[in-house]
């Protein structure tokens, strides 16, 4: 059996036509374009490559952008002043700030000073809180990404068991909340989940978010199953893998998402669509 391809980049460029016709659509209107603005602290290698291409993205659809990019020595109140100016701008619908933060800087202070409806990144609690309850406003990218993906390619959830692979705040807790809303029995499995592979051989959905390149074998796919691969590793010799070990689990999937072209490029895209939409209720 070989899987069926899930291409992400694909979506994302059919997603990034619908969004540059709305933006078009606002500016005919005499509506202004929506505004980003993104803020980088020091020097993350996969911070600034996001950041170059969030920049060539908002070019090509026509969204306004301003990038901040602080040392990483800035202190937690210069951050804190610039939300503040940023939250009271009428250019600004949406306010990006990459993560990870210089470890001196606490996450969560920065992340809640952000004014919830400017909040792209559907991190702050009041979204994460919204997404919980089942009455999403901004929803956090990635998830939203890989639910995006699973409608465009008319998959089904209802009812599949699903497992989540790594318990992050940005990746794998709202993934969770997004499976369980669509019908999914919802497992999460981390560091101290005793039986990991006996977890993910059962699953019928698999969403791979922990950062370690191929770590997932082919062996412990159920076949058939869909599988989900959000990791992007850049390795030593300059090639990008996935979590998962592509070559062993294309022969055993259902369906699978290559790195690169997979997740990442929906990450992105949801970026977008989460600005245009933040932007249209301010305007
Ligand atoms: N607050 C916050 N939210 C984020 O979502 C966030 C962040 N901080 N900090 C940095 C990371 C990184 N990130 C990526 C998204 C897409 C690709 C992507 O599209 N990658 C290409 C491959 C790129 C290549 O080949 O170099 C792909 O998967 O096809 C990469 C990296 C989002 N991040």
């Amino acid at each position: 059996m070989q899987a069926k391809i899930i291409d992400g980049e694909k979506i994302s460029k059919i997603i990034k036509k619908e969004i540059y016709n709305k933006v078009k659509s606002r500016i005919s209107l005499g509506k202004r374009a929506p505004g980003l603005a993104s803020i980088l602290v020091g020097d993350d290698p996969a911070s600034k490559i996001y950041v170059q291409e969030k920049y060539r993205l908002c070019r090509s659809i026509g969204f306004f952008f301003k990038l901040y990019d602080f040392p990483n020595d800035t202190n937690e109140i210069t951050l804190l002043k610039l939300i503040d100016h940023l939250n009271k701008d009428e250019k600004i619908d949406g306010i990006f700030i990459s993560l990870p933060l210089p470890k001196k800087i606490n996450p969560i202070r920065i992340s809640e000073k952000i004014r919830p409806d400017k909040d792209i990144d559907g991190l702050h609690p009041y979204n994460i809180g919204l997404l919980c309850q089942r009455t999403p406003k901004l929803k956090p990218c990635t998830s939203q990404g890989v639910i995006t993906l699973l409608k465009r390619y008319r998959i089904k959830l209802i009812g599949l068991n699903s497992v989540v692979v790594g318990a992050s705040n940005h990746v794998g807790r709202p993934m969770i909340l997004e499976l369980l809303s669509k019908g999914c029995t919802t497992t999460i499995v981390h560091r101290f989940t005793t039986d990991l592979v006996y977890h993910i051989k059962h699953a019928d959905l698999l969403v791979v978010a922990i950062g370690k390149p191929n770590f997932v074998p082919g062996s412990w796919i159920k076949p058939g199953a869909i599988v989900i691969d959000v990791g992007i590793n850049y390795m030593k010799e300059g090639e990008v893998v996935g979590d998962v070990c592509y070559k062993e689990a294309i022969k055993i999937a259902g369906w699978i998402t290559p790195v690169p072209g997979g997740v990442g490029p929906m990450t992105t895209m949801m970026l977008m669509k989460n600005t245009l939409h933040a932007c249209e209720v301010h305007y």
